[in-house]
């Protein structure tokens, strides 16, 4: 259904081809998993199936890459419309109407469906994504998973023959992208529609895909095959693999399921063993006068929406505080409140003694910084290295501070490229080095781990660790339950803009079935989170 042959793109004048030697067939009616490190080119190879790449964003395309046997070197996008449905990195940039509803139908409109069927799949799709109540809502005042559902909806109705997603599911709560693969599944199965989807937490995807492409490194050829060969052989792998890895289970497992069949002789060994706390440093809970922020029955509003009503939470320096939650719950409207950006209608907020939406933004940087969802929002020059120079000047850092963090995070981030041009993770990366070289008291991340890879995960747990230790204070939105578990000391958990739980980490995790880890679930009922914890377990026992 989709055939590369002998592809090599080259953007501007990059000195290297960003992929080469790609010679491959995805074939009709399987779902086909993208894989490979942050920057690898995955988002590029996915562009060229439905033409961005060259079309859009330049460069030169070199081979061939027919879709439904038309070749996307003579169809414009626009061309390949009816056949391939495409969700990128960025839906805002993609979205092309004011509205819910309105995207949904766009489609459509286009394809000369009747009225009837354009509204019964627009009422299917609304309800399968959870979209029901915003159907009127502008989308421009969406959550970052909200407005991940309408553009995943937005193709689902057209029933294309090809599907191509670009990390799907980066935005969205645990439950929805579950919710997101058993749709895509079913579309597979039922329709025979073909599905190419490039991820990063596999621990999602792995266990529905029926082949695998690893990009295993830039400029390397593709190799293909089932999720169980490549994932034996693959630099990224989920946390199930890591662990099948580790107690050499034969075959691996892909899913909890086959790992929990396998896991019972390495639960009689880590019976009795006490895991050591996620995310505890040596030094145990600060001393009560370090509160970095308080925040007391704060209410906010957004529109006509309560965003958050009744909270209370109190952060100390050196403490790492996940704040997990369904989309839309409020995690966002807390860490901008935090900084500034909304007046609060009901209650108190302090950062650092500061009252954020009464200081200049100046003022309120030396108590706190913002990694926000789009990290796009915080890059203003030309480049990358600007960039860098820039942020060492803000933060009165010595001259390199900015650039040997991105470089600490990721290798091989290009110098000269316009932040707009680096892969997702790339610039994600910058976006964290930027806030990171300021080094503020109270550090609140949005997502920080979109586009990244397991390896670069690691190292920014790394050095968020060494900050929490030297005092910093930490509060991360996030859905990625594996990241919680490695990095927070403490998880909140919000709902419809109300704290419903705050407690350490594998107190709320390991009880919840959309935030436990994998390594929860496969040795549940022991408290077990994450492979590097189990790991220093058989060490010890070695
Ligand atoms: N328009 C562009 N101009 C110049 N370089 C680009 C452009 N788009 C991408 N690149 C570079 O090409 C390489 C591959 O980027 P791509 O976005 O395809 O990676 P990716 O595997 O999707 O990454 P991620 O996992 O971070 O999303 C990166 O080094 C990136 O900086
Ligand atoms: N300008 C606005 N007008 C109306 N409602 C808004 C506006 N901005 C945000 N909202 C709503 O406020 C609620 C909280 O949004 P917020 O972005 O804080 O959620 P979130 O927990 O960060 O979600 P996600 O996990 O999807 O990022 C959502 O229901 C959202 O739709």
């Amino acid at each position: 259904m989709i055939r590369f042959e002998q592809v090599s793109v080259t953007y501007g004048d990059a000195a290297a081809p960003a992929v080469q030697g790609i010679d491959l067939t995805v074939p009709e009616g399987e779902l086909c998993l993208l894989v490979g490190p942050s920057g690898v080119g995955k988002s590029t190879v996915l562009n060229a199936v439905c033409g961005l790449v060259p079309h859009f964003t330049g460069g030169t395309l070199r081979g061939r890459v027919t879709v439904d046997g038309r070749d996307t070197r003579t169809h414009k996008p626009r061309e390949l419309a009816d056949v391939v449905g495409t969700v990128g990195q960025d839906p805002l940039a993609h979205f092309v109407t004011d509205t819910v509803e309105d995207e949904l139908a766009y489609g459509m409109e286009s394809l000369g469906l009747t009225p009837e069927v354009m509204r019964r799949r627009v009422e299917e799709t609304l309800d399968l994504l959870g979209l029901a109540e915003l159907r009127d809502r502008a989308i421009t005042t969406l959550s970052g998973g909200q407005m991940q559902r309408v553009a995943i909806g937005s193709v689902l109705t057209t029933h294309p023959k090809v599907l191509v997603l670009d990390e799907p599911t980066s935005a969205l709560d645990p439950a929805a992208a579950e919710e997101v693969l058993a749709v895509l599944q079913r579309l597979v199965h039922d329709l025979g529609t073909t599905v190419l989807l490039a991820e990063h937490r596999l621990e999602r995807v792995v266990q529905y895909a029926d082949q695998v492409i690893l990009l295993p490194s830039p400029g390397a050829p593709p190799v293909m095959g089932t999720p169980a060969d490549i994932m034996a052989v693959s630099p990224v792998h989920p946390p199930v693999v890591a662990l099948g890895r580790l107690a050499r289970w034969s075959p691996l497992p892909l899913s909890v399921r086959d790992a929990r069949r396998k896991a019972a002789p390495l639960r009689e060994q880590l019976t009795g063993v006490p895991p050591q706390a996620p995310g505890r440093s040596a030094e145990g809970t600060p001393a009560a006068s370090d509160a970095a922020a308080e925040v007391s029955g704060l209410g906010v509003r957004r529109g006509r929406t309560e965003a958050l009503h009744g909270v209370d939470l109190t952060v100390r320096g050196g403490e790492t505080i996940a704040l997990m939650g369904r989309n839309g719950a409020g995690k966002s409207a807390l860490l901008t409140t935090l900084v500034g950006m909304h007046e609060p209608s009901s209650g108190t907020v302090r950062v650092g003694g500061a009252v954020p939406h009464r200081t200049s933004p100046r003022a309120l940087l030396r108590h706190v910084g913002l990694v926000p969802q789009e990290p796009r929002d915080l890059l203003y020059a030309d480049t990358v290295a600007a960039e860098c120079t820039a942020a060492d000047q803000d933060a009165g850092a010595p001259a390199g501070s900015c650039r040997a963090l991105v470089a600490r995070l990721l290798p091989d981030v290009p110098e000269s490229v316009h932040p707009r041009d680096l892969s997702e993770g790339q610039r994600l990366a910058l976006a964290l080095a930027v806030v990171l070289t300021a080094r503020p008291p109270l550090l609140l991340l949005d997502e920080p781990t979109r586009g990244l890879d397991y390896a670069a995960k690691a190292r920014l747990i790394e050095v968020l660790r060494t900050l929490a230790a030297e005092g910093h204070a930490i509060v991360l939105a996030t859905h990625d339950v594996e990241l919680a578990a490695e990095l927070a000391h403490r998880v909140v958990i919000l709902a419809d803009g109300e704290i419903v739980a705050d407690g350490p980490t594998d107190e709320v995790v390991v009880s919840s079935p959309s935030f436990a880890p994998q390594v929860a679930k496969v040795l549940a009922p022991l408290p077990w989170l994450t492979v590097p914890q189990v790991a220093r377990a058989l060490e010890a026992l070695a």
